[in-house]
């Protein structure tokens, strides 16, 4: 079998990014308020440090404005809890990110509640889960909804696929199950608990690695022609997937970087515009 194509989420990404980039100048323009992205960091793990500032970085050049509040690593719930009411009252925000993960003494639940819905532009409150899972408007979470239109791009669809998701975090592999499932697909979620991961994921005709284990899925227990998306994000830029075995069965497959990466940013990007719209009466 020949060798599977790349979904290119970088150049995906770049459009998506620069067409929210219009619509941010045209909603300046017109309000004379640019779209506000607050974003809230609890710690300095090297790793969210580092997604907060690209983040940053692409706001900045998309023409929206971010309001960075950093937390010290021993913010307790409580404080976490009233700092997101705050954002969340204050009209000069449009959107909330609070960067995963966050210590384990936060109750990460509770956190992601105190965001207003109507700023929940990285999808991670039950009200973005609801909408997200019955398939209607609403925010959705930014890795999933950038893997949902990697797919679309690449004329993957879902409907009648069998699709593995390996993973059930509340941010990635829970949020890509709903959606492929809202688009019909037959979903199977695989986790630390699967009695044979090797056996789900051979059924797979879309494979959804998102469980932050360096190569796990080996290209032996790829379906020939499946599409592999890679949402392992580990150190060093190493996916969950075996690429250079998974790329010689699957038909399509993303890189790690740039594939679902530059998609999360896009996304959230993409919704802050939206949100500020929205918040701004445009
Ligand atoms: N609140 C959230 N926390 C986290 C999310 C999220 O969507 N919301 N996702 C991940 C990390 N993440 C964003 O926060 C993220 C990871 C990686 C990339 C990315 O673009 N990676 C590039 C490579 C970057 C490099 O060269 O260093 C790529 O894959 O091409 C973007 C966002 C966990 N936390």
């Amino acid at each position: 079998m020949s060798q599977a194509r790349l979904m290119d989420g970088t150049a995906l990404a770049r459009r998506i990014v620069d067409e929210a980039a219009k619509k941010a100048a045209d909603l300046t323009e017109r309000t004379g308020t640019a779209p506000c992205l607050a974003t809230v960091l609890v710690g300095e793990d090297p790793a969210s440090v580092t997604y907060v500032r690209m983040k940053q970085n692409r706001c900045r050049k998309a023409g929206i404005t971010s309001r960075h509040v950093p937390l010290p690593a021993d913010t307790t719930t409580e404080q976490l809890v009233g700092t997101l009411r705050d954002l969340s009252a204050d009209p000069a925000v449009h959107g909330i990110l609070l960067q995963h993960p966050m210590g384990p003494h936060i109750d990460e639940r509770a956190a992601f509640e105190a965001i207003a819905p109507e700023k929940d532009v990285d999808g991670v409150t039950f009200a973005s889960f609801a909408t997200m899972s019955f398939g209607l408007p609403g925010f959705v979470s930014c890795t999933p909804g950038g893997i949902m239109r990697l797919l679309d791009e690449y004329g993957v669809d879902p409907a009648g696929r069998r699709a593995v998701v390996v993973g059930r975090s509340a941010i990635l592999g829970k949020p890509a199950g709903m959606l492929l499932l809202a688009r019909d697909a037959t979903v199977t979620y695989c986790h630390s608990r699967t009695a044979d991961l090797s056996a789900a994921v051979r059924e797979a005709d879309i494979v959804v690695a998102a469980v932050g284990r360096p190569r796990l899925i080996r290209g032996q227990d790829i379906k020939p022609g499946a599409v592999v998306i890679d949402a392992g994000y580990n150190a060093g830029n190493v996916g969950d997937v075996d690429f250079d075995s998974a790329v010689e069965r699957a038909s399509l497959i993303t890189p790690v970087p740039g594939g679902v990466g530059p998609m999360t940013i896009a996304t959230l990007l993409e919704q802050t515009v939206d949100a500020a719209a929205r918040q701004l009466g445009v």
